[in-house]
């Protein structure tokens, strides 16, 4: 019998920052289709609850505790996802807001060290899960690769996150190259564009910005991400979807 249309039954999904927000969202989705879902999270405590969370619910998930942002923890969680539950089939960059906040600042009056938790966590803390995991997509012929990026990489604002906004635009530039170098291995690698998402306390700007009228939810967000990640989206790759609610339509 065919699976049914967007089952990730079999599979194997690592989503990073998946201890709470967006990234539980998109965790439980893919779990829901049947994927085995490994919980990454900076914090063991809430990437132990997430994944308790959907277990008992009858989900198969299994916490991995790692900073994304130190490249041999990486290393070390995927080696032991692998021995766990099996290689990695669909890898989800979503870790974005860095644990000391989003630290909103003018640019003149950011500091050097302000920059740089934004570009370790949104550039290199995607490089080196990929630089980790992409080999093991190319032994077995097989991938996905969503990268959760922000609408601040393509739309002005004056909220004080411009160093976010260049690491997210850094993570595009870096997805659309990875998508050239393996498209012809069977791997595809995307990206979703955020714009106000429910968990910031964004409701009433969202009623004023958005075609729809509310702020995103991880529901959504997870969604997006199972399209990405189904076998059935095998000719897309290197593209970046906006999920903002229709307030930004260029
Ligand atoms: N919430 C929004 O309004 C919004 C808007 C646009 C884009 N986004 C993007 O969506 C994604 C998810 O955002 P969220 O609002 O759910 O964030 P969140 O802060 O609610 O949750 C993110 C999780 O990531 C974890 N994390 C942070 N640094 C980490 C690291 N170095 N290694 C591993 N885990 C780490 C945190 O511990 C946290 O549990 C991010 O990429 C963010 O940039 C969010
Ligand atoms: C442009 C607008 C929809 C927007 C972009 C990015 C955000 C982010 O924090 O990443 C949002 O807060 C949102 O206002």
């Amino acid at each position: 019998m065919n699976s049914p249309l967007f089952s990730l039954e079999g599979q194997v999904a690592l989503v990073t920052g998946a201890g709470r927000g967006m990234g539980l969202g998109i965790a439980e989705t893919l779990a829901r289709l049947g994927a085995t879902v490994a919980i990454n999270d900076y914090y063991p405590e809430r990437a132990q609850a997430a994944a308790a969370q959907l277990t008992e619910q009858g989900l198969k998930a299994i916490a991995a505790p790692a900073d994304v942002t130190d490249y041999q923890a990486v290393e070390l969680m995927a080696r032991d996802i692998e021995k766990q539950v099996g290689g990695i089939d669909i890898f989800v960059s979503n870790a974005g807001v860095p644990v000391t906040g989003m630290g909103y600042k003018k640019f003149i009056e950011s500091s050097r060290d302000d920059w740089q938790d934004f570009i370790n966590l949104n550039l290199f803390g995607l490089m080196n899960a990929c630089h980790v995991i992409v080999p093991g997509m190319i032994e077995r012929g097989y991938g996905r690769i969503v990268a959760i990026t922000s609408e601040s990489w393509r739309a002005g604002l004056p909220m004080g996150i411009a160093a976010y906004a260049a690491s997210k635009a850094g993570a595009v530039g870096f997805i659309r190259h990875l998508a050239a170098e393996t498209g012809r291995k069977g791997i595809t690698v995307n990206a979703l564009s955020l714009g106000t998402m429910n968990n910031w306390d964004s409701e009433e700007l969202a009623k004023k910005t958005c075609f729809v009228p509310r702020a995103g939810s991880p529901q959504d967000v997870g969604a997006g991400v199972a399209y990405f990640a189904s076998r059935e989206a095998s000719w897309v790759t290197g593209q970046v979807l906006p999920l903002n609610g229709g307030s930004l339509t260029a």
